[in-house]
């Protein structure tokens, strides 16, 4: 695979890629989602993150992408305190993670390819230098001969498909998948879970948000239990 992660130059240890010491948040009618989050992710690692519905699983990728921050605690993203840090130092860290939302979020209006190479183009590349990484991607995930298409004209899994492969192809040292396998087969579930492998074996770090706990399990992964507001599991 040509798309792989980028790494700092310098040989020092990297960093841990996420540290949450005693995160709290919540919302005014839920306040409370999270208690009191204690969770290390170091970099090259790979978790699975499962628990109940409404447990705050999402809530937790939500301050991961920096959409809402704690209200109590810390949260390092790349040995930088992200938490805290001002809104003009967001887009920095952001552009070193790929996301997959749980609603995909992808623009209607751009074709398949044009999706997927959205991130690329917004950070100033030219597309001859990226269009066959982005070909290839689309590839793996099963979208090759639907390049020109356009969301509206895709299945819920091939959109599913398509955002996971915008979330990939800029190599981001940091993936947060929220439900990436909820609208696949089992087939793709197994193709996508292998591509996130892959990923990870070339030094990317990864969690995936995900109730198909069979899937967490084959995956190798670490898992993650979040409930009561809590995590459970992993290095923290
Ligand atoms: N934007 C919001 N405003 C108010 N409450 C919210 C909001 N988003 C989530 N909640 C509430 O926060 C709690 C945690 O929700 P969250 O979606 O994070 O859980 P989850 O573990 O991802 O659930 P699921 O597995 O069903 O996707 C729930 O009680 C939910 O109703």
């Amino acid at each position: 695979m040509s798309v792989q992660p980028r790494r700092a130059a310098e040989t020092a240890p990297a960093p841990d890629t996420v540290r949450l010491g005693g995160v709290g948040f919540g919302y005014a009618e839920t306040p409370d989602v999270l208690r009191d989050v204690n969770l290390i992710l170091p970099a090259g690692s790979f978790h699975f993150l499962t628990g109940p519905s409404g447990a705050g699983k999402s809530t937790l990728l939500k301050l991961l992408t920096l959409a809402e921050r704690p209200v109590a605690g810390s949260l390092e993203l790349f040995g930088e305190d992200a938490g805290s840090a001002p809104r003009s130092a967001l887009p920095a860290f952001r552009r070193r993670m790929g996301v997959v939302f749980q609603d995909f979020r992808l623009l209607d209006h751009l074709t398949a390819f044009d999706n997927a190479a959205l991130p690329l183009r917004l950070s100033g590349a030219k597309l001859d230098s990226y269009s066959a990484d982005v070909e290839e991607m689309l590839d793996w995930v099963g979208l090759g001969s639907k390049l020109d298409a356009r969301p509206p004209a895709l299945s819920g899994g091939e959109k599913q498909r398509l955002a996971i492969a915008r979330a990939v192809v800029t190599g981001p040292e940091l993936i947060v998948a929220d439900e990436p396998t909820g609208s696949v087969d089992a087939v793709m579930g197994e193709r996508l879970l292998k591509l996130f492998q892959t990923l990870n074996k070339l030094g990317t770090t990864i969690l995936i948000a995900s109730h198909d706990e069979s899937l967490a399990e084959r995956s190798g992964a670490t898992l993650l239990r979040l409930e009561n507001g809590r995590v459970t599991g992993g290095a923290a």
